[in-house]
């Protein structure tokens, strides 16, 4: 079966899926919608349980002497808009990735238009053309000589037939030699899970926090918060808002205290609760700054005494739109620290998506989620099929027999 074919199946089916399953929920929408509207109110409350007060004092330097905030939603699923709801993984990358497409796939139909042979002019262009999609020098490279072999191989003459080979290769380059297929969040099954999220200000942590907290509760986990991002102004409130939103409760101390005492009495408060998996915020921090750096390790140490095995993943939360700066932020945290998986935000907001090819390339770290929009629901796990299908959609919706 051709490469295209393949895709055109899985993606085709899969929209089926979500239509037929969108028909059932339909049906139990009309039966829960007055629960949800009675509960969608969320309250705060603050927390004077034993277990929270010895939290505070447990943590090592801990300079907070304050006891923490809990703030408490009932539990409830949030209302997504009608358009949050019908679309599947096809569309939304096809959606998100429609400024790279526009760029990089036209520009490949371009070239193929202009050159009829496949000779070296052609692959002199197409490394420009991916260069410029951010795919990163070392990447395009290795691409290209993969690319060149591949057209001895099957002997192909005719432009026409690179885009798939084009398409298979990408996706090949991103797998790898180990091919671990799609990677999700590590979570213990069994017992409490802890994720921290790092990565420099504004990238979008925090709203991939609250967008990962809806995903795991979509998931039927039960899920908290961490407000460990004691040193942006307005960072804690902006957690509490996706809490409420997603309802998740979510636990903080005030502006400019300690975030390993934050983080003590988070991992307390799961424990306490029975709550599947904390996801923690922490401070943008500069990869020049060490005392930031410093205190992240103080963050993980906190983690790692109280929950065997934690934290599960450290998650780099990076944005797209940064190009080959987001680059050298990933290779400086991951020296500073494990950094376990990649969530690549915005990727919606650039023309140069290609930025996912050379992150997993040349840095060996899963791509484990992308940001492609805004909305609650428009964080997903990252499929390299998903990716070019979003690539090539509408070249590939046309074909009939692709
Ligand atoms: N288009 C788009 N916007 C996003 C995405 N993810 C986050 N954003 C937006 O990016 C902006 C910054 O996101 P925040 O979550 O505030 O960033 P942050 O990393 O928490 O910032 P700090 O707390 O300062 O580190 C917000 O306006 C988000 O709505 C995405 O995938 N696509």
């Amino acid at each position: 079966m051709s490469f295209f074919k393949k895709l055109k199946d899985k993606f085709t089916k899969q929209e089926e899926t979500v239509e037929e399953s969108q028909a059932l929920e339909h049906k139990d929408e009309s039966n829960e919608s007055n629960e949800t509207e009675e509960s969608a109110e969320a309250e705060t409350v603050e927390d004077s349980s034993e277990d929270n007060a010895e939290a505070v004092t447990a943590v090592e330097e801990s300079e907070s002497d304050e006891e923490p905030s809990i703030q408490s939603v009932e539990e409830t699923q949030p209302e997504l808009l009608p358009e949050e709801k019908k679309e599947s993984i096809a569309d939304k990358f096809k959606k998100g990735l429609s400024k790279t497409r526009n760029n990089f796939s036209s520009k490949v139909n371009d070239l193929v238009a202009k050159y009829r042979k496949v000779d070296e002019d052609f692959f002199e262009e197409l490394e420009e053309i991916l260069i410029g999609a951010d795919v990163g020098v070392n990447t395009v490279m290795e691409l290209i000589e993969e690319l060149e072999m591949e057209v001895k191989r099957r002997n192909i003459k005719d432009t026409s037939e690179m885009r798939e080979v084009i398409s298979e290769k990408l996706v090949e380059i991103y797998q790898g030699d180990e091919n671990e297929g799609v990677q999700e969040l590590n979570v213990n099954n069994d017992g409490l899970s802890v994720v921290l999220f790092v990565g420099v200000n504004g990238v979008g942590k925090t709203t991939t926090i609250g967008k990962m907290a809806h995903r795991l509760k979509q998931e039927g986990k039960t899920v908290m918060l961490a407000a460990g991002d004691t040193f942006r102004a307005g960072a804690i409130e902006q957690l509490e808002v996706w809490g409420e939103r997603v309802g998740v409760d979510v636990i903080k101390h005030s502006a400019g205290s300690d975030p390993a005492a934050v983080v003590y009495d988070a991992v307390q408060a799961a424990k306490a609760r029975g709550v599947d998996v904390l996801l923690c915020d922490t401070a943008g921090r500069l990869q020049n700054k060490v005392n930031l750096m410093n205190e992240l390790s103080k963050v993980k140490k906190v983690i790692s005494r109280e929950v065997p095995d934690a934290p599960h993943d450290v998650m780099l939360v990076l944005d797209a739109t940064t190009g080959q700066n987001a680059m050298s932020q990933a290779k400086t945290f991951s020296e500073t620290t494990d950094v376990t998986g990649i969530v690549l935000t915005k990727l919606d907001g650039t023309a140069k998506g290609g930025i996912v090819l050379a992150i997993r390339n040349e840095l060996n770290i899963p791509v484990k989620y992308v940001g492609l929009g805004e909305k609650m629901t428009d964080l997903q796990t990252f499929d390299p099929d998903a990716f070019v299908y979003g690539l090539f959609a509408d070249m590939l919706e046309e074909t009939e027999e692709a």
